[in-house]
């Protein structure tokens, strides 16, 4: 297919989007079972395409004057693909399949209007009523980060310590285009490709079927490397899901001690078994019943609580989610954020840490959560991370964002990674 084909089906599957409500993921593939011709370049192209339409949705139609699903796959070339508006123009000319051309209404906004005068939450690519918690997170920096959310992320690795080292993982990987990551005392990174181009597809590779590594955001590694586990101590991941953060604690553990994974939707936790055979680990046992950890409160060293969020930190890698986030969700995860560090407290010996996280930027699911926490439960206290920080990447890795040096908050304009929040609390000693 030429570019003209391309966009034409981008701007189809943009509609289906929009106009069914449906998933990305599954618009995209309905779109290539009915278009059986396209090849898996044509359909990564238009992938690329939809997906940089759904980051940048809102400046692109304002400087189109036009939110259609046509105005914004036209915006992507022309502002995220590098071409100019003439040079677009005659590639598309006489092709076939190419959409119809710009309207002159949506040519003269392109060409006259500045994005300068939009409204900030256009220019930064959030919904107008995120500003605030922008605003509060970030300060003066909140449009840099809003930006940088709505830009293409990088495919992130972390090697698995149980059955290879870095150097080795690299090389297996050298068409891949894999570095070491600048942070992440295990992570690779291959960077976000341009226009057509695609991610290599790593999950096919021997050396990941072999367990050398897995797929990890680098922020997510960064957060699992903070808790610390160490050799010999029992850990409770309470909210494992698929086990990304249960994986890299087993191993950072070199298999000694005993990591427990707990998940209250059973559904989440299934692909865990899996994974940790993959991964050869030997210290993780599963549970999807909670009476099965009945027993064992007061116990654990560690307890993590990556809690449920509103994943604002990943618009990024899932920008879909970015526009169907309303205040009602944010409530709702707010209030299952609170019981869940209640419920995985009761579980945390004296003496020993409590772990919070979340793959959110907004305040009102990071450090206001955890300062509540504290005052209903006297029994903890937050330990102040930076100090801990510089040991674990040294004094040349970038300082992270923090309230008062306590927490640390994660996010791609500052440390190019998904945004996330992490805080220790200690249960003091009885
Ligand atoms: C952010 S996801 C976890 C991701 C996972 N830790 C990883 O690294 O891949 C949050 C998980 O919390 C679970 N969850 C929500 N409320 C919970 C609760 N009260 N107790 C236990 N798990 C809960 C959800 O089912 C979901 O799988």
């Amino acid at each position: 297919m030429r570019l003209g084909g391309r966009l034409a089906g981008a701007i189809e599957v943009l509609n289906d989007i929009e106009t069914r409500r449906r998933p990305v993921a599954d618009a995209l593939k309905d779109w290539g079972l009915s278009h059986r011709f396209a090849g898996s370049g044509d359909r990564a192209a238009i992938g690329n395409i939809v997906y940089d339409a759904l980051r940048m949705k809102l400046s692109h139609a304002f400087l189109m004057d036009d939110d259609s699903a046509a105005a914004l796959g036209w915006a992507v070339l022309l502002r995220q693909w590098g071409f100019s508006l003439e040079a677009l123009e005659q590639e598309l000319d006489g092709d076939n399949f190419a959409p119809a051309p710009l309207t002159d209404s949506q040519r003269h906004a392109f060409t006259s209007r500045d994005l300068a005068d939009a409204p900030l939450h256009v220019q930064g690519d959030i919904p107008d009523w995120v500003q605030p918690a922008f605003e509060t997170a970030f300060g003066e920096d909140w449009l840099k980060e809003a930006q940088a959310l709505a830009t293409r992320p990088t495919l992130d690795l972390r090697v698995n310590t149980l059955k290879a080292n870095r150097e080795k993982v690299l090389k297996a990987l050298d068409r891949s285009g894999a570095k070491a990551s600048d942070i992440a005392r295990f992570g690779m990174r291959v960077p976000a490709g341009e226009g057509p181009s695609r991610l290599p597809n790593v999950t096919a590779e021997l050396s990941f079927q072999k367990g050398w590594f897995e797929v990890q955001d680098e922020g997510s590694q960064i957060v699992a490397d903070l808790v610390e586990p160490r050799e010999g101590e029992q850990v409770l991941d309470f909210c494992a899901g698929g086990g990304g953060k249960t994986l890299a604690m087993a191993a950072a553990m070199n298999n000694k001690g005993q990591v427990h994974a707990f998940d209250a939707d059973r559904k989440r936790l299934a692909p865990i078994i899996e994974r940790l055979k993959r991964a050869g680990t030997h210290n993780v046992q599963v549970h999807d019943n909670p009476k099965s950890l009945a027993a064992l409160k007061d116990r654990f060293d560690q307890v993590l609580v990556d809690a449920p969020c509103t994943g604002t930190g990943t618009w990024r890698r899932r920008p879909d989610t970015k526009w169907r986030l309303t205040d009602r969700n944010l409530q709702e995860r707010i209030v299952q954020q609170q019981e869940a560090l209640a419920e995985a407290a009761r579980f945390v010996k004296p003496g020993g840490s409590l772990l919070y996280v979340t793959c959110s930027v907004l305040p009102t699911e990071n450090d206001d959560q955890v300062e509540q926490f504290c005052r209903d439960n006297p029994g903890f206290e937050i330990v102040p991370v930076l100090d801990q920080w510089t040991r674990l990447f040294g004094k040349e890795a970038p300082t992270p964002r923090s309230k008062d040096g306590q927490t640390v908050t994660l996010s791609p304009a500052s440390m190019d990674t998904d945004g996330f929040f992490f805080c220790r609390m200690k249960r003091r000693a009885e």
